[in-house]
């Protein structure tokens, strides 16, 4: 028996000519929330659409939970659910008219749509018609939609792009929820680092359709180490009198020295001894790498 949800193994997909995902080796542990991390165009929709069989791969490339794709299409996509791109809503229904659709198309009892609502936070606005919710609501519409057959593993692509930062939360609280409670395995697709490191348990970094990395999220954060970002006067004597004392530089602009953020005192220490020496210090703070930051990181390892 696999232990993971997904495995792709050396997958390689293409549209025309154009190589799209070389090589791609996704291991997706079950029960985890697994990041698919990468900027606009690395390839997160096509891998997803792949996983849902609405691309076709190669065969022996991609399995799930445990059986090949291609030969097991029905009985997979029985046990996955998906929010790709805009969810299918109708929004002269309301959302519990939506979700009760969805059971009598399944075969499923129809007080499923309640349950399905409450789980989601919609419950109070059941009766209203869909057109009329918000953004972040009609994710979780559609997050519920995918959730009414009770798969295993849901598959999520950019589910808090353009939500305001509450309903970011409640689809972040929600996915932890139906891993931690509900034994679910999710995929969710991103190109915001922060965000991703916020929920994820597992993450897999993608850039042109290559795995750039993929480990736990402990594993990411050992290597996007925060950094100390300084701003003060006359950088170019500034900096060398930190070199001097033994510090690294990471970065160096006209307008600021980053250096690896070690701990509050040594953040201290370091103000201290830039002011005594004659410098005014104008910002400290500590700072998480961006992804193209991280990027650059991981190739130089690499
Ligand atoms: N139907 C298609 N025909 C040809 N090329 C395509 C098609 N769909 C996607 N592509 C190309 O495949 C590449 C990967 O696109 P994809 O949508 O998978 O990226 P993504 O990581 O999901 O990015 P985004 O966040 O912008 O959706 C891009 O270069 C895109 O132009």
């Amino acid at each position: 028996m696999s232990n993971f949800a997904i495995e792709t193994v050396g997958l390689n997909f293409t549209f025309g000519r154009q190589a799209i995902l070389k090589n791609l080796a996704l291991q997706v542990p079950k029960g985890s929330i697994y990041g698919f991390l990468g900027p606009n165009g690395a390839g997160k929709t096509t891998t997803i659409k792949i996983l849902l069989n609405l691309l076709k791969s190669p065969s022996d490339q991609v399995f799930i939970f445990g059986k090949e794709i291609n030969n097991n299409r029905i009985a997979i996509l029985k046990r996955v659910g998906a929010l790709v791109e805009q969810p299918a809503i109708y929004g002269h229904l309301t959302g519990k008219e939506n979700l009760v659709n969805r059971c009598l198309l399944l075969g499923i009892k129809r007080s499923k749509a309640d349950e399905m609502l409450a789980l989601v936070g919609l419950t109070e606005a059941a009766n209203k018609k869909s057109k009329q919710y918000s953004l972040g609501m009609k994710q979780r519409l559609g997050i519920a939609l995918a959730l009414v057959s009770d798969p295993e593993l849901l598959l999520l692509d950019e589910p808090t792009n353009g939500l305001d930062p509450n309903g970011i939360i409640e689809i972040r609280n929600l996915m932890i929820e139906l891993t931690t409670k509900y034994n679910k395995t999710i995929l969710v697709s991103s190109h915001l680092l922060a965000e991703i490191e916020r929920t994820a348990t597992h993450v897999g970094i993608i850039n042109k359709g290559e795995l750039l990395f993929q480990g736990t999220i402990q594993e990411l954060q050992l290597l996007n180490k925060p950094l100390l970002e300084i701003e003060v006067t006359d950088i170019d004597r500034a900096s060398m009198l930190i070199e001097e004392k033994g510090y690294e530089i990471a970065t160096k602009t006209d307008a600021k020295i980053c250096i690896p953020f070690i701990s509050q005192t040594e953040s201290g220490m370091i103000n201290t001894l830039l002011v005594q020496n004659g410098f005014t210090v104008t910002s400290l703070s500590q700072q998480r790498k961006d992804l193209e930051n991280l990027f650059l990181d991981i190739t130089k390892t690499n």
